[in-house]
């Protein structure tokens, strides 16, 4: 079956094309690097099969643009799925399928890599070694045995945060508007939001960017904080009141932020700006303070979820092709 992969990468099309091999090269990869939105559209003309990635737009009009053509399958090479209306694809009988689990450990591993890296300062102690500076001014972190640690959502990547402070003795506070009774094992105590936002040391989301979550850290929540709360979000930007983040910076209520996506992220991430004037004001406002860190939505890029996600995207596709039921597919509501 012919495939036009967008948003590809030479990491996607090196996995991607191992992955084929498995089918015995069955699949037909057209990779584009473009993303994939309603300028690009017509580039799928052609094709049954479409892949896509988190910051390409599948919005309706970019649907209707793909329902003109031969489309007839969306194949998200991701978890979350925020990117894709829909409606719209109901609407013009498309139908998506997505990788739900290629690996949680990736993501949670990450996330404790980045509130590790923010309590006891990494980032920072590393650009001063390179300068031969060996002081520990501004360096001191704090124990994490002991601190509350708030996660909201605990579902795959949250379970495994969970598990893995276990470890560290911290105690576990956690938010779910569906509770998961597999969390009890690393004692995990459920509470309401607000507590979540008063009690914890440190707080991590790890919810889908569903309307009732966008801004779920809002000017509001950052005022019933703790001073000095870290924050982590390795799920979506929008889960994020950038605005009201920067200003509970500024005021010090927020200690630390680590972030791995972005609000504003889709025409910035996975590029090399290097040589670019940035013009997102938000964004250089946050490259500028020594408590926070940005990553470029990064926390999924291990070997073993570039292979699952390289994998199950080619296996979705043949259950299609083959007129199976589609295990992955994503429903609308
Ligand atoms: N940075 C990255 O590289 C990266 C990679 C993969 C996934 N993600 C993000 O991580 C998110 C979580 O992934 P997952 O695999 O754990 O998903 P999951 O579906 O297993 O878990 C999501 C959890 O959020 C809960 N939830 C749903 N609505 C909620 C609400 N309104 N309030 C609080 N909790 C709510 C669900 O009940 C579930 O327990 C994804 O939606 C995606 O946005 C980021």
């Amino acid at each position: 079956m012919k495939i036009a992969i967008f948003s590809t990468k030479e990491y996607d099309i090196e996995f991607l094309n191992k992955a084929n091999e498995n089918f015995g090269n069955v699949h037909e990869l057209k990779f584009f690097e473009t993303k994939l939105n309603k300028e690009t559209a017509l580039l799928a003309n052609d094709f049954e099969v479409v892949s896509a990635f988190v910051n390409d737009d599948l919005s309706r009009e970019t649907i209707e643009i793909l329902s003109r053509g031969k489309t007839k399958l969306i194949a998200q090479r991701a978890a979350g799925y925020n990117n894709i209306d829909l409606k719209a694809l109901k609407e013009f009988g498309i139908k998506a399928v997505r990788v739900p689990a290629y690996s949680p450990n990736a993501v949670a591993e990450y996330t404790i890599a980045m509130m590790l890296s923010l309590n006891r300062k990494i980032h920072r102690a590393y650009d001063r070694a390179r300068e031969k500076n060996f002081s520990l001014k501004g360096l001191m972190g704090f124990d994490m045995k002991g601190k509350t640690v708030g996660i909201i959502g605990t579902g795959k990547i949250g379970m495994n945060v969970a598990r893995i402070l276990k470890g560290f003795d911290c105690n576990i506070i956690a938010y779910d508007k569906y509770p998961n009774p597999d969390c009890e094992e690393f004692c995990v105590e459920y509470t309401d939001l607000d507590s979540i936002f008063e009690k914890s040391d440190i707080i991590t989301i790890h919810s889908p960017l569903v309307p009732e979550t966008y801004h779920i850290i809002n000017k509001r929540a950052i005022s019933l904080m703790k001073d000095g709360v870290m924050i982590i979000n390795t799920s979506r930007g929008e889960l994020f009141d950038t605005q009201a983040v920067i200003d509970g910076i500024k005021s010090r209520k927020i200690g630390s932020v680590g972030m791995d996506v972005y609000e504003e992220e889709s025409d910035i991430f996975f590029e090399d700006l290097s040589d670019k004037v940035v013009e997102d004001d938000l964004l250089s406002i946050l490259l500028t303070f020594p408590n926070v860190i940005v990553t470029g939505h990064q926390a999924f890029f291990t070997d073993t979820a570039m292979n699952n996600i390289a994998y199950v995207t080619l296996e979705n596709i043949s259950e299609y092709e083959k007129g199976l039921e589609l295990t992955n597919e994503i429903k609308s509501k």
